[in-house]
């Protein structure tokens, strides 16, 4: 059962250069879907605010407002600024669009402990690696990701660790839902 009562606002990066996949990693298919509709499955009952942030127009089709980086070329960084430039909203839960199993129950704890814990930012771990790309983040963080770019500090992990954060550590009978798929070879050892 969903618990959350906030207003969410879900930017899913759909940006970069998928050098190690090949091709648009958003648009892959893992049993005959793309990756951007199963993550579109777990959000979708979380929220209707939901923004790709792109300019690939590969994307038009799912009829989701599109925006495109204002800064370009500077990674995730530069993708989670132009989201909470764009937003309008408190908590902005911000995704990757290689996540294909992420679950509404994961993102449901993951903005529920946001809220609780009221961090800066919240993201996933499983205990020895974080996943900011599957996070919720303060609108409030927009300059410090501003003076980030401006600095050149383009390591997101590093940027999350520098802010008031809060890692959720998931539970091992969940944490396939937090596999982000970067190369042909991880996408067929997905089950
Ligand atoms: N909007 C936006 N998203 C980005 C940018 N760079 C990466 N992303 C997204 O951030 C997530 C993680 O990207 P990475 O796997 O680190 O980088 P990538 O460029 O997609 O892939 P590689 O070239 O293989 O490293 C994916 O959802 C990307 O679409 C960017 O400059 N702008």
């Amino acid at each position: 059962m969903l618990r959350i009562k906030e207003d969410i606002a879900v930017y899913i990066l759909c940006g970069g250069k998928s050098s190690r996949m090949k091709t648009e990693k958003g648009l892959v298919e893992f049993h005959g879907r793309p990756f951007l509709q199963w993550i579109l499955d777990a959000v979708t009952p979380l929220t209707s605010k939901i923004t790709l942030v792109t300019k690939n127009p590969a994307y038009a089709s799912y009829g989701l407002p599109m925006i495109p980086d204002l800064v370009e070329d500077q990674g995730p960084v530069g993708g989670i600024f132009t989201a909470l430039a764009d937003s309008s909203s408190k908590y902005n839960l911000i995704l990757s669009c290689d996540i294909p199993k992420i679950s509404t129950e994961v993102l449901d704890s993951l903005i529920q402990s946001a809220i609780d814990s009221d961090k800066d930012v919240c993201i996933l771990s499983d205990g020895k690696h974080d996943y900011p790309l599957i996070g919720c983040y303060q609108k409030y963080l927009l300059p410090a990701f501003q003076q980030a770019i401006e600095q050149n500090h383009l390591k997101l992990c590093s940027l999350v660790d520098s802010l008031r954060n809060n890692k959720l550590v998931i539970s091992q009978k969940d944490q396939a839902a937090l596999r982000n798929i970067n190369t042909p070879a991880e996408l067929l050892s997905l089950t």
